[in-house]
């Protein structure tokens, strides 16, 4: 049980939860039968169990060296030989699901798994540390249409959404631990950019993504938009401005991470209330 806890731990429990519910609900939005949601859920998250405990057991040693209390395997609760059993296994599950969706899902299911253990293997602390967040994220909505019995890659504009969305979640996620990760060399693209630009770069892809769904969805026809789809804009438009607007005038705070977050939540959430023409 301790080792099951200590593995549920070292998943980026958050981030996997985010990303497979994200998977499930644009599942939903294009019309996915049942069993076929099921495999797309599971398969998801057994990639992202994979994604999140290779990351901490090739960053184990760092970690342990900057005393990282939130981190199971840094902390010793279980061993690292066990660890990537579970990767690999996770690896292997996460195929094996996509397989019966069809060769398309299998092959950018394949692609997004790919490019997120190049990131854990070395790409994180390099200067193209964002460019596995832009393939990642920017397949992902195809990863739902992909699943339909017709397959289809989504649209230019989720794909726009999508980088957008994961190149916020970069910037953001490492602003806490600029410090720590300084000190055990790790110099990833937000790190050579400073906690200031990495914010206002963050706020400003997330706005952009907003306006790509906005466009995208309505064919430029604003006047089509649903009244849903202009609420959750309009909140990624005042939370994106703010955030922008705060990191050029106050010192970069925690808080900017935080607004970050939101700002992509409502995107992401938009994205969701358009997702009916994501299989147009
Ligand atoms: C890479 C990629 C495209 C992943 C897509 C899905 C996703 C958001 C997974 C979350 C797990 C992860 C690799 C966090 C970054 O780790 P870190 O080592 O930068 O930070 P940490 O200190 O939180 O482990």
């Amino acid at each position: 049980m301790r080792i099951v806890r200590a593995l549920w731990g070292s998943t980026h429990p958050g981030p996997t939860l985010v990303v497979t519910v994200l998977a499930l609900t644009l599942g939903i939005a294009v019309g996915l039968e049942l069993w076929r949601l099921t495999l797309l859920a599971l398969a998801v998250f057994a990639g992202q169990v994979s994604i999140g405990i290779s990351n901490d057991a090739l960053d184990a040693a760092r970690d342990r060296a900057v005393g990282r209390t939130d981190k199971p395997l840094a902390r010793g609760d279980v061993s690292l030989r066990a660890a990537w059993g579970a990767a690999s296994v996770a690896l292997l599950v996460a195929l094996a699901l996509s397989a019966p969706l069809g060769w398309r899902m299998l092959a950018a299911h394949a692609l997004f798994l790919g490019s997120a253990w190049a990131y854990n293997a070395g790409l994180k602390s390099s200067a193209l540390s964002i460019v596995p967040f832009i393939v990642s994220f920017g397949i992902f909505p195809s990863l739902a249409t992909l699943s339909a019995p017709d397959p289809v890659f989504a649209p230019g504009w989720a794909w726009i959404a999508g980088a957008a969305l994961g190149s916020a979640v970069h910037l953001t996620n490492v602003l806490p631990d600029l410090d720590d990760d300084a000190r055990t060399g790790v110099r990833g693209l937000p790190h050579r950019l400073g906690a200031r630009v990495s914010a206002v770069l963050a706020a400003s892809a997330v706005l952009a993504g907003g306006i790509a769904v906005l466009l995208g969805t309505s064919g430029g026809d604003l006047a089509t938009v649903s009244i849903v789809s202009w609420l959750f804009f309009a909140g990624v438009a005042v939370v994106a401005g703010w955030t922008i607007v705060r990191a050029l005038v106050r010192p970069p705070a925690r808080v900017l991470f935080r607004l970050v977050m939101v700002a992509a939540l409502l995107l992401a959430a938009q994205l969701v209330a358009s997702g009916a023409a994501l299989a147009e």
